[in-house]
């Protein structure tokens, strides 16, 4: 068996660029020359596959390619025998049933008796069963949001991200089944060595996570308040904090969680804090 990590990666579409820059910003460098459709890696055991994201769980639970990043979606719509490894964070979407902009929709009992065109029959299958309720499904491989306007179907169900493709279609969302973004999954028979590669780009992509997650802050504020500021800015163990030339005044230096940004910035103003300057990471190493 060999030893080097296959990754399957969506050859062209929502997926490719953010999968293509995670493997990169984990430091493995790789030549993806136009039209090529496999690229080993220069620096780590790997070669990356590029192929349809459809296709990708099969390969994988196959051992063709060892780890994958699809779609949540497409992962469970496929139901192949994979391990979901990693939530990536990337192409955040959402499953939706919509129906014609205007007619009246109180539940999902509504559809009973209805046809619906959708390129999920599984996914849709199980929670039309999980409601009791009846509709006959069309399964159509794309441009799911004509079916309404064509005859083809009463109601679809299909990705939605901002709504505009189902507004541009004369449609309105009206029950969300299911939530998705890109996950890694990958084979259930590795290697310990290959075992190991993935354990070692896991690491790797946590890092780039964390750092895109948090940022460096510097600030300068009255020796009297760092003890104020310093309950706002825990960073990775406690802040640094170092005296400033000015006698009174210091330098405090931390990490800031993006979430609590905006809330923890005003906390720190008020308590004195000035000159604050806010910096990206690059990695972090947890
Ligand atoms: N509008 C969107 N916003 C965010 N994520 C999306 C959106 N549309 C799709 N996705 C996510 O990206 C994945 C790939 O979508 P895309 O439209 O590129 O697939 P595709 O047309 O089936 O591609 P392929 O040609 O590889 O089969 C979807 O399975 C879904 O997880
Ligand atoms: O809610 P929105 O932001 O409009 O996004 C939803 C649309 O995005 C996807 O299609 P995509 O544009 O990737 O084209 P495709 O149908 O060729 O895959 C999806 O199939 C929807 O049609
Ligand atoms: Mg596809």
């Amino acid at each position: 068996m060999t030893e080097i990590l296959r990754i399957a990666v969506q050859k062209s579409g929502r997926l490719s660029d953010d999968s293509l820059k995670l493997i990169k910003e984990c430091g493995i460098r790789f030549d993806n020359g136009a039209g090529k459709l496999r690229a080993p890696a220069a620096n780590f055991p790997a070669e990356i596959l590029f192929l349809r994201d459809d296709d990708i769980p099969g390969y994988v639970e196959d051992g063709v390619a060892h780890l994958g990043i699809v779609g949540e979606n497409v992962a469970v719509e496929t139901a192949r025998d994979v391990d979901t490894v990693y939530r990536l964070g990337f192409s955040k979407c959402r499953l939706s049933i919509g129906i014609p902009r205007g007619e009246k929709y109180g539940s999902i009992k509504d559809l009973h008796g209805k046809s619906i065109a959708t390129s999920y029959p599984r996914i849709l299958g199980k929670y039309l069963q999980d409601n009791e309720v009846e509709a006959q499904i069309h399964e159509i491989g794309g441009s799911v949001e004509i079916a309404p306007s064509i005859g083809l179907a009463e109601a679809v169900c299909d990705i939605v991200s901002s709504g505009s493709t189902l507004l541009s279609n004369g449609l309105q969302e009206v029950e969300t089944i299911f939530r998705s973004e890109a996950v890694m999954i990958a084979s259930r028979n590795l290697s310990d060595t290959q075992q190991s590669h993935l354990d070692q780009l896991l690491f790797r992509i946590k890092s780039v996570q964390a750092a895109k997650n948090n940022k460096y802050i510097l600030l300068n504020c009255p020796t009297d308040s760092v003890e104020e500021v310093s309950k706002y800015l825990p960073g990775m163990r406690s802040p640094t904090v170092m005296p400033l030339a000015t006698e009174g005044w210091c330098s405090v230096h931390s990490v800031i969680n993006e979430n609590d940004f905006w809330e923890n910035i005003e906390k720190i103003r008020q308590a004195g804090a000035e000159g604050i300057l806010v910096i990206p990471i690059e990695k972090m190493i947890l």
